[in-house]
């Protein structure tokens, strides 16, 4: 369906409701509609990237996801054609302090780009696979790159509030547990049923990115390091922060994982950085560690130029790297 508006989500409920849907040899017929469902097949999320195509020329190949207090970093891209969240047909809305719920479509470093001003999250009542449809409609808008930002706990003692950590890895806690974005019927036409995460973070894009530091002056502000997702909303007991760094965890957060899992099984290379926004407390003694999200709000406020700069610094790279990629407008 091409041309639909904000009025026309009903019509996407009636559709996907008489389809049946083929998926990796096996029928699966769908008596609820995809959302009910709380899941969104491939139809809906096409037909919410044609709503955003229909009505700009902009064609991203770079999906940029802002994490708490990192919105500014969205606020660079020139160009832009906005879309609030509660205008696109069946996109949720982001309920969060430090979440605006605005997609931006316009350029960095003359690349087209994609960013969401806010990202959603488990805690706030949406299953994973809602949490990470967002990275599903790039992917068929025909973004090639994800790079996701946020905003998260220190664990490694070497980090310091204002810190970058470049994630080299996750551990995928909630996926210990059962809970994945992928669960369900596999539609191959997004991915394979078992997509493997061995390197689901680009390796040259964490290279870029450290040498970018360097000529920025920040390589003692950055790290690289392992991120775990908890569904939170509370932030963690003393006795759960010792044994995620046992685990060998140095950031810890509430987003990122699944929307990285979503996009390597749909093939999309992947960058993402965590901004440390406060120590974790290891200890019972450290009432001052205790984390709190306005605190979390601020010091991502006042570290997003710095984040943005990065992030920009990185796509000029990317851009050197395949010119014919860059436009200009
Ligand atoms: O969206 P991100 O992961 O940047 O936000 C983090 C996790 C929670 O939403 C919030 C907690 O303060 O910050
Ligand atoms: N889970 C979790 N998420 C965060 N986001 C920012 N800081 C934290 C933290 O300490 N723990």
């Amino acid at each position: 369906m091409t041309g639909s508006s904000a009025s026309d989500s009903s019509c996407l409920i009636a559709k996907s409701k008489t389809n049946g849907t083929e998926m990796n040899g096996n029928t699966t017929r769908n008596t609820y509609t995809a959302i009910e469902n709380n899941t969104y097949s491939y139809e809906v999320i096409k037909d919410i990237a044609d709503y955003l195509l229909d009505r700009t020329t902009i064609r991203p190949l770079i999906g940029i996801i802002c994490g708490s207090g990192l919105n500014s970093i969205a606020d660079m891209i020139t160009d832009t054609k906005v879309f609030e969240y509660e205008d696109i047909p069946n996109f949720p809305v982001s309920t969060v302090e430090g979440h605006v719920g605005r997609m931006i479509f316009g350029y960095l470093e003359n690349m087209p780009v994609m960013a969401m001003q806010g990202r959603f999250h488990y805690y706030e009542g949406y299953p994973l696979a809602k949490c990470s449809m967002p990275v599903r409609v790039m992917k068929l808008v025909g973004v090639r790159y994800l790079m996701a930002t946020n905003a998260a706990g220190g664990l490694n003692s070497k980090f310091k509030v204002g810190d970058i950590m470049l994630v080299r890895d996750h551990i995928n806690i909630m996926g210990f547990a059962g809970n994945s974005p992928l669960q369900g019927p596999n539609d191959p036409r997004f991915g394979p049923r078992f997509p493997p995460m061995t390197n689901a973070y680009n390796a040259h894009l964490i290279k870029i990115a450290k040498q970018v530091a360097k000529d920025m002056g920040i390589e003692n502000e950055i790290h690289e390091g392992v991120y775990t997702c908890l569904g939170g909303p509370n932030y963690e007991t003393v006795a759960e922060l010792r044994m995620l760094r046992t685990m060998g965890v140095d950031a810890v957060g509430m987003s990122t994982v699944h929307e990285v899992i979503t996009a390597r099984h749909c093939d999309l290379t992947v960058f993402a950085f965590s901004l440390i926004t406060n120590k974790c407390a290891t200890g019972y003694d450290s009432s001052e560690d205790e984390a709190n999200h306005e605190e979390v709000v601020t010091v991502g406020r006042s570290r997003q130029a710095v984040c943005g700069e990065l992030l920009c610094r990185v796509i000029r790279e990317i851009a050197k790297e395949c010119p014919n990629k860059a436009q200009v407008k």
